[in-house]
């Protein structure tokens, strides 16, 4: 049997046809995930539900064949295994405790308990290891410490990471701190889905372009230059794909910078401009405009050819800028796997 396709690109392949896989692809958009949702009872419960979460891990595996599982889970889950209250609030968001001061950094639990909370999320994992067919390449993942802060600061998703800013701005050293607390967390939890059979890892830093200058290199690109280090050392040739959201500018050199095996770029970077800037340097992934899978038709075919066309030259993987919404159409999805495919 040969590689896998995105094990292939991720080691720097030129592939006739792009593997694809698509942010999010197990989500409300999808009526047999509404109803997996259903029966769990609500979102956490089925994070927390090894047989439920790989299933609806499965279920565009089934429907479409992307090359790619994601595991279902959330970035917030290691929040929670750290000591933060988590819940959601139907059509809002989640919500969580706030630390805004050293006497709720104290109250975290160390990096090395997070287990306690995480094990079925490996269990998952092992399921889906098992279970899914021998062409799919499964990827586990974890939110990027500046962007998990974001969320344990403001207690919530905010427009501006304003909070999280203040802190950083006001509290530097309880704000370093926490950085420091995710980074070690994060690498508890990603080692463990390695163990547990996840062949590639995604850092997802969905604030990443709230950060600039200087604020960037240290909250950004450092920390995760360190998970991915560290895993490395412990899973030699573990291949990691970063995702620093709206970096813009700072995407050049990302990849050489972190030692990531692939950089993910978001929509609303021109495809050709990452081409010459960031495809020199190895895989990049991305970067349809999500909006294309609730409203289909041609420009959808012509916009996902000329992303084709873009990255034509380098190892690419093919995936939207950012993850699907609830309001997508699934024939949509459909579409644009036919047309990446020349079906
Ligand atoms: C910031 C962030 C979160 N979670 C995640 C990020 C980073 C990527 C990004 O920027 O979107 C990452 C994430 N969240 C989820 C996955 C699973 C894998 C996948 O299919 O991509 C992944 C990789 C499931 C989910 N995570 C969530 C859902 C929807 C929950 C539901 O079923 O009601 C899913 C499928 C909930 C969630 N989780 C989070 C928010 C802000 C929300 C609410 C917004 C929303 O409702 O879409 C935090």
């Amino acid at each position: 049997m040969s590689e896998k396709t995105i094990l292939r690109a991720l080691k720097g392949e030129v592939l006739p046809v792009p593997p694809i896989w698509m942010m999010r692809q197990a989500g409300r958009y999808l009526p047999e995930y509404r109803a997996t949702r259903a029966k769990a009872g609500d979102f956490l419960s089925l994070c927390y539900n090894p047989e439920l979460a790989a299933e609806v891990t499965l279920q565009p595996i089934r429907r479409y064949g992307f090359d790619a599982a994601i595991l279902f889970a959330d970035i917030l889950l290691l929040p929670q295994a750290l000591g933060a209250d988590l819940w959601f609030v139907t059509g809002e968001g989640p919500r969580l405790s706030t630390i805004t001061d050293q006497a709720g950094f104290d109250a975290l639990k160390p990096a090395g308990d997070v287990h306690d909370v995480l094990s079925p999320i490996y269990e998952t994992v092992k399921i889906l290891a098992r279970e899914l067919p021998k062409d799919t390449t499964l990827i586990g993942f974890a939110g990027a410490p500046w962007t998990v802060a974001t969320y344990m600061i403001a207690g919530r998703g905010t427009p501006d990471q304003a909070p999280a800013h203040a802190l950083k701005d006001e509290n530097r050293a309880v704000f370093e701190a926490l950085i420091e607390r995710i980074t070690e967390g994060t690498i508890e939890y990603l080692s463990e889905q390695i163990k547990a059979g996840a062949e590639v890892v995604k850092l997802f830093d969905s604030w990443a372009g709230s950060l600039s200058g200087e604020d960037f290199d240290r909250y950004a690109l450092a920390p995760t230059r360190r998970i991915i280090s560290e895993l490395k050392a412990r899973h030699p040739g573990i291949p990691v794909i970063a995702f620093p959201r709206e970096a813009g500018a700072k995407y050049v050199g990302f990849a050489k910078a972190t030692g990531a095996d692939c950089v993910a770029i978001d929509n609303s970077a021109d495809a050709y401009w990452a081409a010459a800037h960031v495809q020199v340097d190895g895989c990049v992934q991305g970067n349809l405009a999500s909006s294309h899978m609730v409203t289909g038709g041609d420009a959808l075919v012509r916009e996902t050819r000329e992303i084709v066309k873009a990255f034509s030259k380098g190892p690419h993987i093919f995936n939207l800028g950012h993850g699907i919404t609830p309001d997508a159409d699934p024939e949509n999805v459909q579409l644009m796997i036919d047309t990446v495919r020349g079906a």
